[in-house]
């Protein structure tokens, strides 16, 4: 299964960057610096981008963290690493990112190691979400925070219609035309699945984060889980 969702991310990585730009009609940057504000990265840290795909968060966060702070990007597609890789060279100064190849669920970090942490779009498709919150709980430092940016199911109804009918009838036929149907078919179905920020808030303490708060944006559309250890 983990493979599976790999693959996913290996097919769509040529077009990945650019039909987030078009389906979100460009807010997912947005949505990605709201994320890094949480975070509340300071100059010279050293910060995770987990599930970092082509690096959107990475290279804000290394913005943030300046050229004495260092920036790890994991992810397990290599297909989406060599994106994230690609674009780091034509950045200028080069950003100060390592980039990744490894599991959320088994991260090769020791404990204690990150000032703070960043994950998009990544939660709702590990395979076992309470191993991954208590892998990114293992890894931070006491007290730092990490942000975790994802859909979220809106409570209004009328906004939980007008989500499902964006994702069915323009997210999957444009997706259809670059023969990518049933890559972007999927992400309604783990939506579905993925819990509400409540259930997410009970989960980040149950794994021991001591501060947690679940911040709702883009109309209840999208959520960021903030988290402390
Ligand atoms: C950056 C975004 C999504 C990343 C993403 C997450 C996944 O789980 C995937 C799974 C499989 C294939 C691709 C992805 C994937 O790209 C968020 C923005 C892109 C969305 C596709 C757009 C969704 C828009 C909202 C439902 C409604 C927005 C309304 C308005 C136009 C702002
Ligand atoms: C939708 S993309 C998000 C990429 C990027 N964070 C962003 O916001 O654009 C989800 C990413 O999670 C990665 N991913 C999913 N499960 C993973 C796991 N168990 N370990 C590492 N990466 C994983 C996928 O390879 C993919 O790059």
């Amino acid at each position: 299964m983990n493979q599976e969702i790999r693959d996913i991310f290996d097919r769509v990585a040529p077009v990945y960057d650019q039909l987030n730009n078009w389906l979100s009609l460009g807010q997912h940057s947005i949505w990605k610096e709201m994320t890094v504000k949480w975070s509340a990265a300071q100059p010279g840290n050293t910060c995770l981008d987990l599930c970092c795909g082509s690096g959107d968060l990475a290279f804000r966060l290394a913005r943030r963290v300046g050229t004495r702070g260092r920036v790890y990007g994991v992810d397990f597609s290599p297909k989406l690493l060599a994106v994230a890789q690609a674009r780091a060279q034509s950045h200028y100064p080069q950003p100060a990112i390592s980039w990744l190849e490894a599991d959320a669920l088994d991260l090769p970090f020791d404990a204690n190691y990150f000032d703070a942490a960043t994950m998009g779009y990544g939660l709702r498709n590990v395979m076992d979400i309470p191993r991954s919150l208590a892998e990114l709980h293992r890894v931070l430092k006491p007290g730092a925070k990490a942000a975790i940016l994802d859909f979220h199911r809106p409570r209004n109804q009328q906004m939980r219609a007008f989500q499902q009918w964006y994702l069915s009838s323009i997210v999957v036929p444009l997706a259809q035309q670059l023969g990518l149907k049933k890559e972007y078919a999927y992400i309604s179905p783990s939506l579905d699945r993925f819990p509400t920020g409540e259930e997410q808030v009970g989960l980040a303490r149950q794994v021991g984060f001591t501060w947690v708060t679940h911040y709702p944006i883009a109309n209840d559309m999208m959520g960021v889980l903030v988290v402390s250890k």
